[in-house]
């Protein structure tokens, strides 16, 4: 609701609809009433819109958009033109987080307030729509178009010192805001209104206007890949070089252009799917979930293994203020980690804190440290009999309470458990590299984790700010293992025609910032293949003894990649992979040596190259791994497929603007069609068994269900 307080001749309209103040119905209604209330009272000279509680407002419900709440009188287009409207001057003052709306109703008002440690922001585009309710023509007009573009385009919050450096604040208060802004109030009652208004003003700078517009277009073209909403978005901004009102009509145009299409309902759904993730269950066991298993409080962590990973986990740690003792046997590598850490830590601004941070690290060769750790995650070299070693190891030296977490990217934590007396208190902690930077932790329980085990590890990637998804044991868990697919495919495509270049190419097209090939050459190609070498696929000289070229263990094989390891190519870090690198640059430069070398494996092997279209390199590379997302819902390895497209939308780059796998195949492709083409592609390639459509599909394709009214019924 929204509370109206008098102050002598200021009325304070407060929101308070915590926790996040979202401008839902009820409190449009309330606000709205307050503001007739103080428009009609002769006593009242002066009005303050403020919030309630932790911050001002995050903006309109976005768990109203589609419904007819959103649209109810009054709408939030509605109440910001009657702020805007008003002959009373309209002081608006926020404190925390202000967004989207809320940046509106600041906007429409005469004049804006704020608290030193305020955060602002237009987090609009990504969510897919055009930032409305005036925002994007009174924004140029008050702070100018080259801001303008960034607060809107980039989506990043500015600080109260930035707003008030650009002109969208006209003070920052360091005292009470209440009273600071009733005397602010006070203080412009007499003042006039007309030049206060912002839509009344000329867009500053317009001269330049073009040059600024045409260079963030290109940087945009570039940037976008295929998501519509931050060309959308710089449209509606030019459109405030236009008189007002033709402006607002453009951004309403536009806002609805984007409303209506399918990548807002993408966005939104991402946007939610990271929340409800957090909502964790087992698909197998319901009531073990968030709400019936406590976590564990974990202060000490100890990190074992100081290669990239290591590091990157132990910044995340230090960051999130845990103290955290680093293990590694090798004490030059050690000393290396260290450096790099503490570079990481105090790179930073707030020198102070983090100095702080780098302070609560201990740094050792002897295990023994980790006597009185609460939970240890390991991150040693990815070979199951080392990890069983470690674990057997960290039993020992460990407090009986404390978690074991093996950071491993696909072994079976059944295995690494039973190497201690303690499996119940095994898990799986799945980091993705670099990871201080990537958000995803997959966490992975085994036959014994113990509920509490789980409710730590899901706590404990929150506590770092990451979002913790929750899966089942099977090899390469969710992520990877659909994933494997995707690059299967692509090699497949090889054989037949493509070269990397062009399957890399149309991926991007698609939206993923890197193609397979590229990420594989970024990656290392060695990592993959001792992998495969490992199980039995292949070995450092070729294929295993007796086995025919192109299958293995009863499948279609594309030996390609090991060819180009077994020649020392394994991508960036060689210098040359699926692409040549020149000294020092990481430019992915097409390479004659592959180009040769698929056309002699084609040739050798009777292979005939034909032409493969754009949509071909879509469905072959992505669908197989949605496929495998319905397997895995199937064998109840994952709660839902917002589980799944978090995944990938955080850990592998899938285009957020998509949705993810499962959301892109249920809304945009259709679980129809979807079938039909595995169905076609079955034919087409018999001996690959990631073709056989997976019952779960079949079913609801069959019968017409939609994934996600499916998953939206099963959810806690
Ligand atoms: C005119 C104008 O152009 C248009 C028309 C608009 O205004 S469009 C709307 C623009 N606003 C947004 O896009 C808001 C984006 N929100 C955020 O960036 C963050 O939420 C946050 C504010 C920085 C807080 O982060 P947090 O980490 O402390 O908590 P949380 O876990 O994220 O959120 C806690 C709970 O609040 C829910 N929530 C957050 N923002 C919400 C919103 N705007 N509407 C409804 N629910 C919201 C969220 O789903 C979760 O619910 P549940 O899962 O627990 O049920």
């Amino acid at each position: 609701m929204a509370e109206y307080v008098i102050y002598e001749t200021v009325a304070v309209l407060q929101i308070n609809n915590p926790p996040l103040n979202v401008l839902s119905h009820h409190v449009r209604r309330q606000l709205m009433s307050g503001l007739q209330q103080a428009l009609q009272d002769t006593a009242v000279r002066s009005i303050v819109i403020m919030g309630k509680g932790q911050i001002f407002t995050a903006g309109a419900d976005v768990k109203e958009f589609g419904t007819e709440k959103a649209l109810s009188d009054p709408s939030l287009p509605t109440l910001v033109e009657a702020v805007a409207a008003s002959n009373k001057p309209v002081v608006t003052a926020f404190h925390g987080t202000t967004l989207g709306g809320g940046v509106a109703l600041a906007l429409a008002s005469h004049y804006r307030l704020a608290a030193s440690s305020v955060k602002i922001g237009l987090p609009e585009v990504e969510i897919g729509i055009v930032p409305t309710c005036g925002v994007s023509q009174r924004l140029p007009r008050l702070v100018g178009l080259q801001t303008a573009v960034q607060m809107i385009v980039s989506a990043q919050t500015m600080s109260a010192q930035q707003a008030l450096t650009t002109g969208l604040l006209d003070k920052v208060v360091s005292g009470d805001l209440l009273s600071e802004a009733v005397g602010f109030a006070k203080s412009v009652e007499v003042q006039a209104l007309a030049d206060r208004r912002v839509g009344s003003r000329a867009v500053p700078g317009a001269d330049t206007a073009e040059d600024v517009l045409d260079a963030a277009r290109k940087r945009l073209v570039r940037r976008s890949r295929g998501a519509i909403a931050p060309l959308t978005c710089l449209q509606a901004i030019q459109a405030s070089l236009l008189p007002f009102e033709t402006g607002m009509k453009r951004e309403a145009e536009l806002g609805q252009y984007l409303w209506t299409s399918w990548q807002t309902g993408a966005l939104r759904y991402a946007f939610l799917a990271e929340r409800t993730v957090k909502r964790w269950y087992l698909p197998g066991n319901k009531t073990v979930n968030y709400r019936t298993a406590e976590p564990l409080v974990i202060n000490s962590v100890g990190v074992l293994g100081a290669g990239t990973m290591g590091v990157g986990i132990t910044i995340c740690l230090l960051q999130a203020g845990l103290k955290v003792v680093l293990i590694e046997a090798n004490k030059t590598q050690l000393d290396k980690a260290v450096t790099l850490i503490q570079r990481s830590l105090g790179g930073r601004s707030h020198s102070k804190q983090l100095s702080h941070q780098a302070m609560q690290l201990r740094a050792t060769t002897d295990y023994r440290q980790l006597g009185e750790v609460d939970l240890v995650i390991e991150a040693v070299f990815e070979d199951l009999a080392l990890k069983r070693k470690v674990f057997q190891q960290l039993d020992s030296v460990t407090k009986p309470q404390a978690i074991l977490a093996t950071n491993t990217s696909g072994l079976d934590i059944d295995k690494i458990a039973s190497a201690t007396q303690r499996p119940d208190k095994v898990i799986g902690t799945h980091f993705f590299s670099p990871a201080n930077v990537m958000r995803l932790l997959e966490n992975i329980y085994g036959r014994h984790t113990s509920p509490e085990t789980i409710a730590t590890a899901m706590q404990l990637g929150a506590t770092i700010g990451k979002v913790g998804v929750l899966v089942g044991n099977c090899p390469g868990f969710v992520g990877n293992r659909m994933k494997g697919l995707n690059f299967t495919e692509a090699m497949f495509l090889l054989e037949e025609g493509a070269e990397p270049q062009d399957v890399d190419k149309v991926l991007e097209e698609f939206g993923f910032a890197m193609g397979p090939f590229r990420v594989s050459d970024l990656a290392g190609g060695d990592v993959h293949w001792r992998r495969r070498i490992q199980a039995g696929l292949t070995t450092e000289q070729g294929p295993p003894p007796n086995t025919p070229l192109l299958y293995r263990q009863g499948n279609r094989y594309c030996p390609l990649a090991d060819m180009l390891c077994m020649q020392g190519r394994f991508g960036q870090k060689t210098g040359a992979g699926w692409y040549r690198y020149e000294s020092g640059s990481r430019a992915a430069l097409p390479d004659a040596v592959v180009h040769r070398l698929i056309l002699k494996h084609r040739q050798d092997n009777g292979l005939q190259r034909r032409n493969i279209s754009s949509q071909e390199i879509v469905e072959r590379c992505l669908y197989p791994l949605i496929n495998e997302g319905f397997r895995i819902l199937e064998e109840g390895l994952a709660a839902g497929p917002q589980d799944i497209d978090v995944i990938f939308l955080l850990g592998f780059g899938w285009p957020r603007h998509t949705g993810g796998p499962m959301y892109y195949a249920d809304k945009v492709v259709g679980l129809g069609i979807l079938l039909r083409c595995l169905e076609k592609y079955r034919a087409l390639h018999p001996r690959s068994a990631h073709w056989v459509p997976s019952s779960l599909l079949q079913t609801m394709a069959t019968q017409g269900t939609s994934l996600t009214a499916w998953a939206a019924g099963s959810r806690l």
